[in-house]
């Protein structure tokens, strides 16, 4: 087989978190070198159990998981947390029993900047949470945006409302000051949108050939989901339906065919009442004058996704775990 891509998921575990984490280690294309945590559906220190909780429940408790940071990258420390989505736990309120590991003693920006320089340009950074830990790695160390090979992340509503107002979608909302970093640094950055991410919708259906399925990460998945669906059923018009917005982003990881994009400079809003709106400019216009888009690196934004492929394969990867 080719050199399996290295990647490293740097999560707010969370429901659609867990299977994206599921679907990356059941991928044989990929060598999940690592996760780092981040607060964004759960507090950071409930992250880390729950990543370590989903690697025992993988069977893959050897991987390190790394400990981010408590607040934003400006000391914020008013956090908004989305339990309403994921349920207290993150896990869907299961009363899981406490993981066996423990988190490496590195910090998450050390841990990513550690692997970054150890195999430069090799590593895809997948990114499900706010962006604080990446900013911090970009700002500690110049090295680090040409060292990692890839940032593909979940993160803005490129010309659609918000998940937390019509403005902003979760991620970028959580830490827009250190998501503008990210936008700005010259990484070479593939962001997906919940534009394209409210396209792949997993059905009751669905859930229920998890829970039939022999599959063990199947059967997990489909006992946590119940808070997630809830949450849906109560929050959008989606009719037994939920939104895989982190499946769809780690999929579209593995598989860069699954998503076509544009090119062009992303910048974030931090104040007022749009803050966390994320405003792509196509370079179509020459502006006259210079704007804040001017002379900035460009980045991907996915503009379309091919939703059903994602939805079988995330299906076929958890029933044959
Ligand atoms: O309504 C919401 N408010 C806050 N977070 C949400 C909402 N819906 C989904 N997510 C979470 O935020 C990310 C996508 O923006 C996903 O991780 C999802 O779990």
């Amino acid at each position: 087989m080719a050199m399996r891509k290295k990647m490293i998921i740097d999560t707010d575990p969370g429901i659609d978190d867990a299977m994206a984490i599921f679907l990356a280690l059941q991928s044989p294309e990929v060598e999940v070198i690592g996760l780092t945590t981040i607060f964004g559906n759960v507090n950071t220190t409930l992250a880390t159990t729950n990543a370590l909780h989903l690697l025992d429940v993988a069977g893959r408790p050897d991987i390190p998981v790394a400990e981010g940071s408590h607040v934003t990258i400006t000391n914020g420390t008013k956090l908004r947390i989305a339990d309403f989505v994921h349920g207290t736990d993150g896990l869907g309120n299961q009363n899981f029993p406490p993981p066996r590991g423990k988190p490496i003693e590195l910090s998450a920006a050390e841990f990513l900047m550690q692997q970054a320089s150890l195999y430069p340009e090799e590593i895809t950074l997948v990114a499900l949470g706010p962006l604080t830990n990446i900013a911090l790695a970009i700002q500690s160390d110049p090295s680090f945006k040409s060292n990692i090979g890839r940032i593909v992340l979940l993160g803005g509503a490129f010309s659609v409302n918000g998940n937390v107002n019509p403005a902003a979608e979760a991620n970028v909302f959580g830490d827009p000051e250190a998501a503008d970093v990210v936008f700005t640094s010259g990484a070479d950055i593939l962001a997906i949108g919940i534009n394209v991410t409210h396209q792949v919708l997993l059905t009751d259906t669905d859930r229920d050939r998890l829970s039939e399925s022999g599959g063990k990460l199947a059967q997990y998945m489909s006992r946590i989901f119940g808070v997630y669906y809830s949450y849906h059923h109560d929050a959008y018009a989606t009719k037994g339906r939920v939104y895989l917005h982190d499946p769809a982003t780690v999929l579209a990881a593995i598989y860069p065919c699954l998503v076509t994009y544009i090119e062009g400079v992303v910048r974030v809003q931090t104040n007022g009442i749009t803050r966390g709106l994320t405003v792509f400019c196509n370079r179509r216009k020459r502006f006259g004058e210079v704007t804040d888009w001017t002379d900035k690196p460009a980045v991907k934004v996915a503009v379309t996704i091919d939703a059903p492929e994602v939805v079988r394969l995330a299906m076929e990867k958890l029933i044959n775990s």
